[in-house]
């Protein structure tokens, strides 16, 4: 039943070290072990949180330990009894851990990746798990999906957001339909060409997933979707610059929304990186929104140019894009924290609707289906 069971169990210093069976070995200090006692004093079972506050958590010592395969007991200067079972125990070997918490990016280049991403029937993502977790998946692998089938309208589009993890509320709206009609002061209001770029670069905390439904598109051409994989160039510029790479994940960009009645703005490296894993985290990569900045010094000044322009020749290379034409029907999702979009210029009458979903919102599915830790 437990083939990870306790084995032994030696007291060095202030903590225990438990060995495993297969050599596994972790050693918990007794503030760990006192702070995860999993007893109905101090742990509601039934909501998954703690019961004390950390002040209230006893600094008492280890008096006494017993232990067998499943389970270990401690017993306390203070008279308290804990009980850990060996499966609780070992999945805090820091590395398994730390690996568990991973996301696993596969980085794309190009237009190849249109092979690779899920395409689903609305009707299969809306009414089976494994439908989900496949748009799920997809979005984690390669932070795109596209979901086919669906009706060209609003309502129809705001049911798939819906379920990608709800609807997030911005300046620009819940769901939001847009066309060249000026109602916000950005040139996604238009039919202007624009580079791939991350939104909300100027929000405390971006938009994570962006969708948008291209509902009608008339007597026109252009309007083609642009996506790059921000990652990739990322790890492109780390390779081959690695010094604008260091500055990039260093430096705070600022970025501006203004608008009447609204100003947003934040500042914030463009490339962010985990700090325990090292793994890239998130892309707030956008040209036009950059503020107006003074530099600490010419240096400075000098390599913020330098490195944002060697970044974008990653995302502007048309080796790195896959461009294709959105259509009524197809609705595309995308990871804003790291796929970068953007459309070329377009006549006729296009419009698109669609919403933000929040990060938070998005991988709560996914970790409820079992995809993430
Ligand atoms: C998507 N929607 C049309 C609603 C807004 C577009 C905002 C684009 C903005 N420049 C940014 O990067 O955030
Ligand atoms: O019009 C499009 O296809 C995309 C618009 C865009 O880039 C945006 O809304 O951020």
């Amino acid at each position: 039943m437990n083939d990870k069971g306790i084995e032994r169990v030696v007291t060095v210093g202030s903590a225990l070290e438990v060995h495993f069976a297969e050599s596994k070995k972790i050693t918990f200090e007794s503030c760990w072990l006192r702070d995860h006692c999993r007893c109905v004093s101090c742990y509601h079972a039934n909501t998954f949180q703690r019961a004390k506050h950390l002040l209230e958590i006893p600094e008492a010592t280890i008096v006494k330990v017993e232990y067998d395969k499943n389970q270990l007991i401690v017993k306390w200067s203070d008279e308290h009894e804990s009980a850990y079972k060996s499966d609780f125990l070992s999945q805090f070997d820091y590395k398994t851990w730390k690996e568990s918490r991973r996301l696993k990016p596969i980085l794309w280049r190009g237009q190849k990746v249109n092979e690779k991403i899920t395409k689903i029937h609305v009707d299969e993502f809306l009414k089976s798990v494994e439908g989900q977790r496949s748009v799920f998946q997809s979005l984690l692998d390669y932070g795109v999906a596209l979901i086919e089938g669906v009706k060209p309208s609003l309502e129809a589009t705001e049911i798939v957001c819906k379920a990608l993890g709800g609807v997030q509320h911005t300046i620009f709206g819940g769901m939001w339909q847009f066309t060249t009609k000026a109602v916000h002061a950005d040139t996604a209001y238009t039919n202007l060409p624009l580079a791939v770029h991350n939104d909300n670069t100027y929000f405390t905390e971006a938009a994570g997933l962006q969708i948008l439904h291209c509902i009608e598109h008339t007597s026109g051409i252009g309007g083609e979707t642009i996506l790059v994989d921000g990652f990739y160039g990322a790890n492109c510029l780390k390779e081959d610059h690695p010094e604008d790479f260091e500055f990039l994940t260093m430096f705070d960009v600022e970025a501006e929304y203004i608008e009447e009645g609204h100003h947003h703005t934040f500042a914030a490296p463009v490339i962010q990186i985990d700090k325990k894993t090292q793994d890239l985290k998130q892309i707030r990569f956008n040209v036009y929104d950059r503020s107006a900045m003074a530099f600490s010094s010419n240096e400075e000044c000098k390599l913020y140019y330098r490195s944002l322009r060697n970044l974008s020749r990653y995302y502007e290379d048309p080796l790195s894009q896959w461009q294709f034409k959105l259509t009524p029907g197809t609705v595309m999702v995308m990871d804003n924290f790291r796929v970068l979009h953007g459309r070329t210029g377009f006549s006729g009458t296009r419009v698109l609707c669609g919403s933000y979903v929040a990060r938070s919102d998005w991988l709560d599915r996914a970790r409820s289906l079992k995809l993430i830790q």
